[in-house]
């Protein structure tokens, strides 16, 4: 006979103690509140947070926690008898986040994060903490808040070899770039207000500097890959170079600029970037803008597939985090890798150099006879094959007109030593941004 509500209602609930209460701490103690009926229907029995550890007992979190019991140490959680479930939303690869989960692990409590640095740089040895443990730890808000997107790698592509995985992986950035695209605002101004929206981490440089992304493709490379990534190999490039006039020559030529992180794996081994890309504006993930990221996946079987939703924020995270909750009450776990620890061996990566493709090179160029001619003989010089060029004597600065070309599928190394001799040009002004193009 299948149980009535009433029945699960009245089960042992699943007790909770969770540390941070900041943008996802607090989504998630209202999420629990105002989902309470389908959580405990689902869940098979109450959820419900019994001790939280948090820096402000007086803030105002839009939900009344003060009957609560409250540690003033976080790590404390982990051996509060009446927690089952340790919940780490404060943040950071070290420091509380790190000892908390690491004692919660060892005491044999499940945990559940959303915190990628954690995962993304010790990712490995807290693998093999909680099998040692048998104690689960569940990250699914860890990679594209609120899409599941762990859930989609690590279960749903279980069966099939990955040879891709990546995608746009940090609401912040997309938020900025696409309100840069369509609002001509500054950079600045739009980051301000995608803090106050709750999408940036708590040093927004980490999500600008495209740091954030690089822990998030780390995580889905590890899961697609079935081995844990180095954090270190990841080739990282951030938004900070693309300008109001980049946005406008994309359109021009037909793209928009996306911040991409990709993962592919060869016999070589894997290689993993997160850079600023131009994109065709016909494509699907051309489309996916603001807040949205998409996580794209291609498998021998299944082929390419794409899933977006809201990458950041208190509702989409929050939901992530207790669909994980969701499952330690279910009994619903995996190895963290989705593999058993004893297959995990060491990645083998390779340098992003080896990337081959087209490239946008946008130069701020003396407008006087011979520039160009200089210019596309070192192109030449470095095997370098021109595909198009644009110049905009309107936006003329000072003496200085911006020179954009695009050029033909070549070698990163090739194009690299391109832009440095270019570069070095003393009729070119600043320093030039490179910009690669994905033709997904
Ligand atoms: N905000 C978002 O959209 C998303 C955030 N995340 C991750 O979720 C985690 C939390 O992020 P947010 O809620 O945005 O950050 P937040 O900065 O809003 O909240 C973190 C809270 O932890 C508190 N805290 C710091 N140190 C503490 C300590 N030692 N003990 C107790 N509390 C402490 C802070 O006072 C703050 O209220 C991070 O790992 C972040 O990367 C993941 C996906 C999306
Ligand atoms: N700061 C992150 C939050 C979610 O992971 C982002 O902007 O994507
Ligand atoms: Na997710």
């Amino acid at each position: 006979m299948s149980s009535s509500k009433g029945d699960v209602a009245s089960k042992t609930p699943l007790r909770l103690g969770v540390a941070g209460l900041g943008t996802v701490g607090a989504g998630l103690a209202i999420l629990l509140r105002d989902n309470a009926d389908i959580i405990t229907k689902r869940a098979g029995r109450p959820i419900e947070i019994t001790a939280v550890a948090a820096r402000d007992k007086t803030r105002d979190r839009g939900i009344d926690l003060s009957a609560l019991t409250w540690h003033s140490n976080a790590v404390d959680l982990a051996s509060d008898p009446n927690v089952d479930v340790v919940v780490e939303l404060i943040g950071g690869s070290e420091g509380t986040a790190r000892s908390l989960v690491e004692a919660a692990l060892k005491a044999g409590k499940a945990v559940v994060t959303a915190n990628k640095a954690l995962l993304a740089v010790h990712g490995d040895s807290l693998a093999r903490l909680s099998a040692a443990n048998n104690a689960p730890l569940l990250f699914e808000a860890a990679v594209a808040g609120g899409i599941p997107a762990i859930k989609t790698v690590r279960e749903g592509l279980a069966a099939d070899r990955l040879l891709s995985i990546g995608g746009i992986l940090n609401g912040t950035c997309n938020y900025i770039l696409t309100a840069m695209r369509e609002t001509g605002r500054d950079f600045s101004d739009v980051l301000a207000e995608a803090q106050e929206l709750g999408y940036a981490e708590a040093d927004p440089s980490t999500d600008v500097d495209g740091i954030d992304a690089a822990h998030k493709l780390t995580i889905l490379a590890s899961l697609a890959f079935g081995q844990p990534v180095e954090f270190d190999s990841v080739h990282v490039e951030g938004i900070r170079c693309i300008g109001a006039l980049d946005l406008t020559f994309a359109r021009t030529l037909g793209y928009r600029i996306k911040l991409l992180g990709l993962a592919r794996q060869s016999e070589r081994g894997v290689e993993a970037r997160v850079a600023p890309c131009l994109v065709p504006e016909a494509t699907p993930i051309a489309q996916v803008d603001g807040v949205f990221n998409a996580v794209i996946a291609e498998g021998t079987f299944v082929g390419r597939l794409m899933v977006e939703g809201r990458g950041a924020g208190a509702g989409p995270t929050a939901s992530a985090v207790a669909a994980d909750i969701i499952d330690i009450a279910r009994g619903n776990t995996v190895p963290v890798w989705g593999t058993d620890v004893t297959t995990l061996k060491a990645t083998q990566s390779r340098p992003a150099s080896e990337w081959h493709g087209a490239f946008y090179l946008r130069l701020s160029v003396a407008d006087r006879a011979g520039v160009i001619a200089d210019i596309t003989a070192i192109l030449r010089d470095c095997g370098v094959s021109l595909s198009s060029m644009i110049q905009h004597p309107s936006a003329k600065q000072e003496q200085n007109v911006p020179l954009v070309l695009v050029t033909h599928p070549t070698d990163e190394s090739a194009m690299q030593a391109a832009r440095q001799r270019i570069a070095a040009l003393d009729v070119v002004s600043a320093e030039p941004v490179l910009i690669r193009i994905e033709n997904f």
